[in-house]
């Protein structure tokens, strides 16, 4: 569970990117974040992990204040969060295995680190991760060799393969292309029903955050000015998030076919399958 409390932030520069931010987020739940450029996304994301110091309140993940933490203390909080980038972050020289093992360096020792050897434990966990996001047969090859698709399954069992207790995702497909994009969206979201992992995610598509999220925040101007079920995001909300739009002709044009639909649902009931 994440809960944030009066959570602001104002840069040096006197930009106030987040104003007197509530809401909780509880396991299992995953939250699409949408709000127009400059909204306070980023920073809100930024703000949860630290990667941005918040100006006021607080973020609580389970019991621990993550507001008032530092040095040791925050980087053991922090692999407690599971980040997934746009542009995947993988370390492109590596293999896909030894990406995803990335994601327990803040758990080995470092001489284990230095000579990238690790538990087996984490290692059988990583083979069981890069089956379940479809990626089993792709253990050895490197990073470099993958498409964008195959490269953000990466960076998602990187991310599980910490064990978190909550993910972040930062416009993860936004350099996907759209079916892609949906086969991710639908990989996050049921990994994180599966595991009961909360999650938050940037994302600028609001018909993808439409259909593979729970739960929808929008942002406008630092502000939360939406927060339901996606169901619940009517024209008048769409217009009090972005402003005046014809939504009516946005939701039709980007509309799924059946054969599209029926086609990711058996791809994601055979993972193994899956080459993206
Ligand atoms: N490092 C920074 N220094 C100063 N101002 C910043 C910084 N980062 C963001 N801002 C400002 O904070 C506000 C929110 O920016 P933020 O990047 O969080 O928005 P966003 O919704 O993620 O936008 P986008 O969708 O374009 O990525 C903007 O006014 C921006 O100019």
């Amino acid at each position: 569970m994440l809960e944030l409390k009066a959570l602001s932030k104002t840069y040096k520069t006197g930009d106030r990117a987040l104003s007197d931010i509530s809401f909780s987020v509880p396991a299992g739940q995953v939250v699409g974040l949408i709000g127009p450029s400059g909204a306070g996304k980023s920073s809100l994301i930024r703000c949860i992990n630290r990667l941005v110091e918040p100006t006021a309140g607080s973020v609580c993940l389970g019991e621990t204040e993550l507001t008032t933490l530092n040095g040791r203390a925050l980087r053991q909080a922090r692999r407690r969060i599971g980040m997934i980038f746009q542009e995947y972050a993988l370390v492109e020289r590596l293999t896909v295995m030894e990406n995803v093992l990335s994601g327990r360096l803040s758990y080995v020792s470092s001489w284990r680190s230095f000579l990238r050897r690790f538990p087996q434990a984490d290692i059988d966990q990583a083979f069981s991760l890069l089956n379940r996001v479809g990626l089993g047969d792709h253990c050895n090859k490197r990073a470099d060799e993958l498409s964008g698709g195959q490269r953000q399954r990466v960076g998602i069992a990187r991310a599980l393969e910490q064990n978190p207790e909550l993910l972040l995702a930062d416009e993860p497909t936004a350099s996907l292309d759209p079916k892609t994009s949906r086969q991710i969206m639908r990989l996050i979201q049921s990994v994180c029903r599966e595991m009961n992992l909360p999650a938050i995610i940037n994302i600028h598509d609001v018909v993808l955050a439409q259909n593979f999220t729970d739960r929808i925040i929008g942002l406008q101007a630092g502000k939360v000015v939406f927060d339901g079920l996606p169901s619940a995001l009517s024209h008048e909300a769409l217009t009090r998030i972005y402003g005046a739009e014809d939504w009516g002709q946005m939701q039709q044009t980007n509309e799924p076919q059946d054969d599209d639909t029926l086609l990711e649902n058996s791809l994601d009931s055979s993972p193994m399958l899956v080459s993206s």
